[in-house]
């Protein structure tokens, strides 16, 4: 087999999650040999301006697509809470490796918990997501945009910007912080995760049958059922990044069952429905629909309008 080139994005988080991915296919492929391109991409270079304002999901992975395209890589790792909803024309998520902790975590200064912090105490996100499902439960918080690394976000907390902050429980654990930092994970009743979140994708080209054939076997069947149903929600209500919107479900070994949600940013409507089924794909489309018939579909427009 051919020398297999691995774009990444130069973070730490992206250069972390690449090697160990490229180490679990070694072991699945000893013979194959894998070498890391590092790729600074917009996203990279724009950090103080909210995420949503300056182009979304696509941000982070339109650059490494186009270096796919052009032949200078042969795949990529991403996050697949960063993969947009459809992926461009020829190319395609090879493998959806086991999904890291989907949920969120909490971390505070002194360890206060969520439901204990004074009123008028300052939450660090950047995610409309999280903003809108904290002030659903907590209309006396102040959500104030966060942005930059895990570490400096961190470090922002330390020095007091923010009362806590809110962080993806998976990131932590990939880059090796001990869960001691967490001061509780959000449970699935306050705050539904992100689409996708805790999952990697690897893109490739879609005639690369060569490494399909490798990626085919570093698939988790149970995390691809449930990112799929997850993500043909997000496709279905087309939600795009100023909107708050949420997926995650969960997968029995038969049956699929999808928690998903669209709000507002203030959190004063919540729309949530859970659907089940053994079809992943009808299952997103299903929550989508309801959520449809519920008025998601004004929520959508308002708040693309509110951030235009
Ligand atoms: N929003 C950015 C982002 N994209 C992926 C992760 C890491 C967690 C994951 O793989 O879902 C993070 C950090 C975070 O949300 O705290």
């Amino acid at each position: 087999m051919r020398k297999i080139i691995v774009g990444s994005r130069r973070s730490r988080l992206a250069l972390t999650q690449t090697n160990q991915v490229i180490d679990q296919l070694k072991a699945l492929s000893p013979g194959t040999e894998f070498e890391v391109k590092e790729i600074v991409t917009k996203g990279d270079r724009i950090l103080d301006v909210t995420l949503s304002k300056v182009g979304g999901k696509g941000l982070f992975v339109k650059e490494i697509e186009q270096a796919m395209f052009d032949g200078e890589i042969d795949m990529a790792v991403h996050s697949m809470k960063d993969m947009p909803a459809v992926l461009p024309e020829g190319l395609v998520i090879g493998a959806v490796p086991e999904r890291e902790d989907h949920r969120d975590a909490f971390i505070s200064n002194r360890h206060v918990k969520f439901h204990d912090l004074p009123a008028g105490s300052i939450i660090g996100t950047s995610s409309l997501r999280r903003g809108a499902q904290l002030l659903a439960a907590r209309p006396d918080l102040e959500i104030k945009w966060i942005r930059g690394n895990i570490d400096t976000r961190l470090a922002k907390l330390e020095n007091e910007e923010y009362d806590a902050i809110i962080l993806a429980a998976a990131g932590l654990a990939r880059m090796g912080w001990s869960s001691d930092i967490i001061t509780e994970f959000l449970d699935d009743e306050l705050s539904v995760s992100a689409v996708g979140q805790g999952a990697l994708a690897i893109e490739c080209r879609a005639d690369d049958t060569e490494l399909l054939a490798l990626l085919d076997q570093f698939t988790c069947k149970n995390t691809k059922q449930t990112v799929t149903a997850e993500r043909a929600f997000l496709s279905a209500v087309d939600g795009g990044c100023q909107v708050p919107v949420a997926g995650f479900a969960t997968f029995t070994g038969e049956e699929i069952s999808l928690t998903a949600l669209v709000a507002s940013p203030d959190g004063k409507t919540i729309l949530k429905e859970t659907v089940s089924g053994a079809d992943a794909e009808q299952v997103g489309l299903e929550a989508a629909q309801l959520l449809k018939e519920r008025g998601a579909v004004e929520l959508i427009e308002a708040a693309r309008a509110a951030s235009e």
